[in-house]
């Protein structure tokens, strides 16, 4: 074993070890941690020589309750690197602390990864922006964190990181050019970038809220701040991917002074947004963002990325 147990938390040992335990050799230390969002299962389909775990048989994991997220860490090889790759996460609002929201981020840190994908489905604010996007994480705004619920919040485990972490620099800009470059090299054109803004949820936002964001950021999600500030603590390189399920509606609501029938004259029609919906672009993007993610991988390999 190539760190020294009796440094970390008992929890995170026990964790560790049914892990490794299970693991072959070639798996036992990997170099990236990727993490799929709604939808985007197929994200690990690349992924060669796996060795798949149920996260109800993980201790310390919580389950994944929430559609299009399948519940299975993938250990495996892809573009000849040894990756651990989480098919589906959890979420704040599955009534999970921020802390066990982001406890698998400190293993898969255990186990050697440096650097870290975060992917999820999001809704574009940007006007500019348009349904398919893929966002590369700039920048984040977490509302979790502002209130509350940030998953640093205990007693700081030093072994992982210190108490007062700066958040300067939490997406690593080298790996998002270099992710810029795996998106040309697969004749991807719209690729954007912008600042997440990271909700509790499970309610979607309402109109006023979505205005407010929209001065503030470009896509808005609930999950991957948690995550982000986990693998920043414990000195990861992180990069972050959204991939925008649905334009935010930001119009007004229907005014008090317009009567019913003047409202129907307009033709009028009432927006809507639902996670079926966020599903099913996840899953007919997901193949692009899977070709990115490996080709990302190879180029981190040609360029030695530590
Ligand atoms: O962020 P991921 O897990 O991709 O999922 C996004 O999609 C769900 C809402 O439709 C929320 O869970 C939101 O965070
Ligand atoms: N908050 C929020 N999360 C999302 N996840 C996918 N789409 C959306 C959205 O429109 N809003």
């Amino acid at each position: 074993m190539s760190i020294d147990l009796s440094k970390f938390p008992d929890n995170y040992v026990n964790c560790y070890k049914y892990l490794y335990d299970k693991l072959p050799n070639e798996l036992k230390s990997v170099k990236m941690a990727i993490v799929c969002g709604s939808g985007l299962n197929n994200l690990a389909d690349k992924i060669k020589n796996t060795v798949t775990f149920d996260y109800k048989d993980i201790p310390g994991f919580a389950v994944s309750t929430v559609a299009g997220h399948r519940g299975k860490l993938v250990f495996g090889i892809l573009a000849n690197s040894p990756v651990v790759c989480m098919v589906g996460r959890f979420h704040f609002y599955e009534g999970h602390s921020a802390q066990k929201v982001s406890f698998p981020i400190r293993i898969f840190r255990m186990f050697g990864a440096k650097v870290l994908v975060l992917t999820n489905a999001a809704g574009g604010l940007n006007p500019n922006y348009n349904t398919g996007d893929l966002v590369i994480i700039r920048d984040h705004v977490s509302f979790l964190n502002f209130t509350g619920s940030n998953p640093l919040i205990g007693q700081n485990e030093s072994i992982f990181g210190e108490r007062f972490p700066p958040m300067l620099n939490v997406y690593n800009h080298h790996l998002r050019y270099l992710f810029t470059q795996a998106a040309a090299q697969c004749n991807y054109t719209n690729l954007k970038e912008g600042t997440y803004i990271c909700l509790s949820g499970p309610s979607y936002e309402t109109p006023a809220e979505a205005r407010f964001f929209s001065t503030i950021g470009d896509v808005v999600g609930m999950s991957t701040a948690p995550e982000a500030t986990v693998g920043n603590h414990c000195g990861m390189q992180v990069i972050g991917i959204s991939l925008v399920t649905n334009m935010v509606n930001q119009k007004p609501t229907l005014s008090s002074f317009k009567s019913p029938e003047e409202i129907a004259a307009q033709n009028y029609e009432a927006p809507t947004i639902s996670h079926a919906e966020v599903i099913e672009v996840g899953n007919q993007k997901a193949k692009i963002l899977e070709g990115i993610v490996e080709k990302f991988t190879e180029i981190l390999e040609q360029n030695n990325f530590e």
